[in-house]
């Protein structure tokens, strides 16, 4: 990573909660309308995610064509997108919900059209509201997969009451679902 980031010292990390999947096990969409996972958005990228070892959580996104940037790449937005999806993912370990506060990326390779990536993220503590977390991302499948990390993040999520959406509610389109995960509270 090359960008700036520094951890609070107070962190607390959370342990593996018992309503968290085995590693392998499907983590649910958050929200089926949602442009980063739903089922129900077709022009979404629609990533599915697994639980891994301890609090990670891992998910793959084919790079299609329509998510060119550069010509022949994925476009950074895109990439973006998958990062602060994957992060918020992650945060299903502490069982209530959580918005993306702030969000940067290392862009570190190109990525071309066609890979097939995986991403990595976890939670690398907690504060009061505020979760910490990392992720970075690899090509697994494609001309150009490797081992080799070819993109980072670090993403600062908050704690929110449901009511934070109340709101929002004349907005939404249609009746998406919102599975339940665990049950903790603010
Ligand atoms: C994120 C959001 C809920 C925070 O507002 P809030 O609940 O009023 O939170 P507060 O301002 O009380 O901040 C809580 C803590 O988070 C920190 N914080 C909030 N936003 C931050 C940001 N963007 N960057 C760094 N720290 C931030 C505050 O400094 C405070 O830290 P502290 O506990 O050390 O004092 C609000 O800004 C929001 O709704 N933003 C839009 C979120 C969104 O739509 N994201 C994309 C879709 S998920
Ligand atoms: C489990 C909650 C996941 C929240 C991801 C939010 C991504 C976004 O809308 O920017």
């Amino acid at each position: 990573m090359s960008g700036t980031w520094t951890l609070p010292d107070d962190l607390e990390v959370p342990i593996r909660p018992d309503f968290f999947p085995a590693p392998g096990g499907d983590l649910p969409q958050h929200w089926s309308k949602c442009f980063g996972c739903g089922d129900d958005q077709p022009t979404g990228i629609a990533m599915r995610f697994t639980a891994a070892e301890g609090i990670e959580v891992a998910g793959r996104l084919t790079v299609e064509s329509r998510y060119q940037g550069g010509p022949g790449v994925i476009h950074g937005g895109i990439l973006t997108t998958a990062f602060d999806e994957t992060q918020g993912i992650a945060c299903m370990v502490l069982g209530s919900p959580v918005v993306t506060g702030h969000l940067q990326i290392d862009f570190a390779r190109p990525i071309p059209l066609g890979s097939v990536l995986e991403f990595r993220a976890r939670i690398d503590g907690t504060i009061r509201r505020k979760v910490y977390t990392s992720a970075e991302a690899r090509i697994v499948e494609g001309p150009a997969a490797s081992d080799e990390v070819v993109a980072t993040s670090r993403g600062l999520f908050l704690r929110i009451k449901p009511e934070h959406f109340t709101p929002m509610a004349e907005f939404v389109d249609g009746v998406p679902t919102m599975p339940s995960f665990g049950n903790s509270t603010l």
